[in-house]
C-alpha cells in the first residue's frame, strides 16, 4: 500500500495516527507545519505533489474554541479554506480525503443522539468553520470521508483530562458543568477508526465516532479524579455558572450506528478509552 499524507501530525490525533500507522502495515507521512502549512496553497499543492499516496488524512485544525471567538480570521483559514484546497489538490488527482470534523457543528438542541443526516447549525465560529470545511471538501472532491468525533482526549496536546489533572494537583475543589453532554473520545480509537476507514475503503460519506456512552463534562471530570485516585471535589455547575467566549452545545451525543453498520467498527466505552489515557498520565 502506498504511504498516507498525514496533516496535523503533531496534534493529539496525529500523533496517536504516526504511533498506529505500523500496525496497519502503512507509512504514514506527517510533514510538520514548517514543511506543509496549510495557510498556503503552493505548500498544499507541493506536498500532495512529493508523492504517490494512496489517501490525504486532514488532521490539522485551529481547535482553539474560544479564541476563534475573536480570531475568525485565523480559524477559516485552518479548519474552512485549507480543508477545500486539499480536496482541490486530492480531487485532481482521484485521491480520496479523509477530513476530521467536530461535535460542535450541531446546536446540541436536538434530544438525542445525533445522526449524520441531522441538520447543522453551530453555536460558535470553531463550530461554523469546521462546518464550513466540511461543505467545501464535499463540494471539491467526492472522494472523501468526513468523521465527525467529538472531546477528543490523549496524552498529548491540550485537552480536557490534562487541564483536569493540572487544576486537581493546585486545588481541592473545582467547578465543572453538568448541562453539557456528549461522547468522550480517545485519540487512538480515532485513529484506529480512520486506519481502518483508510484502508479498507468503504464507501464515501459523513460518518460519526465516538467512544460508547456519554457523560457530562462534571461526570467526566469526577472519573478522571476517581481513576487518577485523586481526592478533588468537583462541583456540579450550569453553563451559566462558567461563562466562556464560545457557546457550546448542550448535547453533542453522536451516534456511530452508520460508521458500524458500513465498516463493522465497533466503539468501546468511553470509560475504558479514557481511563487508559489516565492510566498512561498518571504513569501507571
Ligand atoms: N480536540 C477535540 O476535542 C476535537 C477535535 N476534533 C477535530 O479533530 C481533528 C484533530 O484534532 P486534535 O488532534 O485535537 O488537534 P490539535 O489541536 O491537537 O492539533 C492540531 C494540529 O493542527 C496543526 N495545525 C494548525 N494550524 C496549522 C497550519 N496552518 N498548518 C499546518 N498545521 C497546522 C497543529 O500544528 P502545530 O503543532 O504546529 O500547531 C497540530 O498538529 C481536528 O480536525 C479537530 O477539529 C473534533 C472533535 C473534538
Ligand atoms: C477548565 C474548566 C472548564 N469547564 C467547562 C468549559 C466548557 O463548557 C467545558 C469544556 O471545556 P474545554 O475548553 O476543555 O473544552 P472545549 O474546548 O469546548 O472542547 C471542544 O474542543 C473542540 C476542539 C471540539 O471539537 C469539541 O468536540 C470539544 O472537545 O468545561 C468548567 O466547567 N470548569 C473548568 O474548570
Ligand atoms: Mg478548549
Amino acid at each position: 500500500m502506498r504511504p498516507i499524507l498525514v496533516t496535523g501530525g503533531t496534534g493529539q490525533v496525529g500523533t496517536a495516527l504516526r504511533q498506529l500507522g505500523s500496525r496497519f502495515g502503512v507509512e504514514i507521512v506527517a510533514p510538520g507545519r514548517e514543511e506543509l502549512d496549510l495557510t498556503s496553497p503552493a505548500s498544499i499543492e507541493a506536498a500532495i505533489g512529493s508523492r504517490e499516496w494512496s489517501a490525504v488524512l486532514n488532521c490539522a485544525a485551529y481547535t482553539a474554541v474560544d479564541k476563534a471567538e475573536s480570531d475568525a480570521e485565523g480559524a477559516y483559514a485552518v479548519n474552512a479554506v485549507a480543508p477545500e484546497l486539499l480536496a482541490l489538490a486530492t480531487g485532481a488527482r482521484g485521491l480520496r480525503l479523509l477530513q476530521v470534523s467536530t461535535d460542535y457543528v450541531f446546536d446540541g438542541s436536538k434530544s438525542d443522539f445525533y445522526i449524520e443526516d441531522d441538520p447543522v447549525a453551530p453555536l460558535g465560529v470553531y463550530g461554523a468553520s469546521k462546518e464550513a470545511g466540511e461543505r467545501g471538501v464535499r463540494g471539491a472532491n467526492p472522494d472523501h470521508i468526513i468523521l465527525r468525533t467529538a472531546w477528543v482526549v490523549s496524552p498529548w496536546g491540550h485537552n480536557f483530562v490534562k487541564t483536569m489533572l493540572r487544576l486537581g494537583a493546585e486545588r481541592k475543589q473545582l467547578r465543572v458543568v453538568a448541562d453539557q453532554r456528549g461522547c468522550p473520545t480517545s485519540a487512538i480509537d480515532i485513529a484506529d477508526a480512520l486506519l481502518t476507514i483508510a484502508t479498507e475503503r468503504g464507501p464515501a460519506g459523513t460518518y460519526h465516532f465516538v467512544n460508547a456512552g456519554e457523560a457530562s463534562w462534571c461526570e467526566l471530570a469526577r472519573f478522571v479524579f476517581d481513576r487518577a485516585g485523586m481526592d478533588v471535589d468537583v462541583e456540579a455547575i450550569t453553563t451559566d455558572d462558567y461563562p466562556t467566549p464560545a457557546k457550546r452545545p448542550a448535547n453533542s451525543r453522536l451516534s456511530t450506528d452508520k460508521l458500524q453498520a458500513t465498516f463493522g467498527i465497533r466503539p468501546r466505552p468511553w470509560q475504558d478509552a479514557v481511563g487508559e489515557v489516565v492510566d498512561t498520565l498518571m504513569g501507571a
